[in-house]
């Protein structure tokens, strides 16, 4: 069981939402979708959902479009969130099961499971309305998980939750994960995608800006980090052939390197002039290819 977007474009009458995007997510992966606002995410979703039509190109889950009448396949975690505020937790997450064809026996105990590991069991009686924000989307995730789908598409599953809340949502997704269900989530973070994915797409203005396994990408990409912590000023470095640029901070500096060769000659002048505590080559952050590649912060 495969997702496969193939060549696919949106057109809002003349405003190209989404623009020959393609991608293949292999079952049991966490694939991780990046952008700005409005870069093409949830339109790219609501086709993967049968929701919306492509203009062309095609998606499809294990060879078959995805619609309504496969919907048991899938858990969706919409961007904008519905829970009616006037039911109780447990009649929303009956109503919305029910939906997906389980049956209400087996509901209830599932639901007091998913409450216990979020640590929330006394809501299960409480109406939505009387829920936190960011509660309220513990249980739409509840929502979105409980009848085990296949495929598990996530927007924005992060946005609004706190550090202790965001770290529950995150262990209870690599569940879902370990357990083989295959899950597709957005973010405007790169943190999150760079933490849990292997594979991403990133979008800006409807097209793949960059896209492939996360190892090879910053493998790949030449350019690396280098920290160095010393007690003296580290400007000099900046005269070595393949410094792209350096930082200085309280430490030492922190420089971008053309590629790991440089660090060698770095390391042989910095031996030169003196002591240091710590000289550490790293791969660069996703957030520094985005900015190169695009040209532009993210969150532009
Ligand atoms: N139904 C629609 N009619 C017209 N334009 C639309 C429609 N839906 C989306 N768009 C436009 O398509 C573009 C992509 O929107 P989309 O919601 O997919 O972005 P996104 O990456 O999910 O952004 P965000 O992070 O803000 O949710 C935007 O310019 C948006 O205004």
């Amino acid at each position: 069981m495969t997702l496969v977007i193939d060549n696919v474009t949106k057109r809002f009458g003349s405003h190209q939402a989404v623009d020959g995007v393609s991608l293949t997510v292999e079952k049991g992966s966490m694939f991780g979708m990046l952008g700005a606002n409005g870069a093409g995410k949830t339109t790219t979703f609501r086709m993967i959902l049968g929701l919306l039509d492509p203009t062309s190109g095609s998606v499809t889950w294990d060879g078959r479009p995805l619609s309504y009448k496969r919907t048991s396949l899938i858990g969706y975690l919409p961007e904008e969130r519905g829970l009616y505020p006037k039911l109780t937790v447990k009649e929303q997450i009956i109503y919305l099961m029910r939906l997906k064809g389980m049956k209400k026996t087996s509901i209830v105990p599932a639901l007091q499971e998913w409450l216990e590991t979020f640590q929330v069991p006394e809501y299960e009686n409480k109406k939505i309305e009387e829920l936190s924000k960011g509660n309220q989307q513990k249980i739409q995730f509840i929502a979105a998980v409980l009848h085990k789908p296949e495929l598990l598409i996530l927007d924005e599953p992060f946005s609004g939750l706190d550090p202790v809340n965001t770290d529950m949502l995150k262990q209870a997704v690599e569940h879902i994960q370990k357990q083989g269900t295959t899950i597709v989530f957005s973010s405007h973070q790169m943190k999150n995608v760079e933490e849990m994915c292997e594979d991403l797409i990133m979008l800006k203005r409807g097209s793949a800006v960059l896209q492939g396994n996360l190892r090879d990408i910053k493998r790949s990409y030449g350019v690396k980090n280098i920290t160095v912590q010393a007690d003296y000023n580290l400007n000099f470095l900046q005269e070595v052939s393949g410094v792209l640029d350096l930082q200085q901070n309280k430490d030492g500096a922190v420089l971008r390197v053309k590629d790991e060769t440089i660090a060698e000659p770095v390391f042989q002048r910095i031996a030169e002039k003196g002591f240091v505590r710590k000289f550490e080559v790293e791969q660069p952050s996703l957030h520094d290819i985005f900015i190169d590649k695009a040209g532009v912060e993210h969150d532009e």
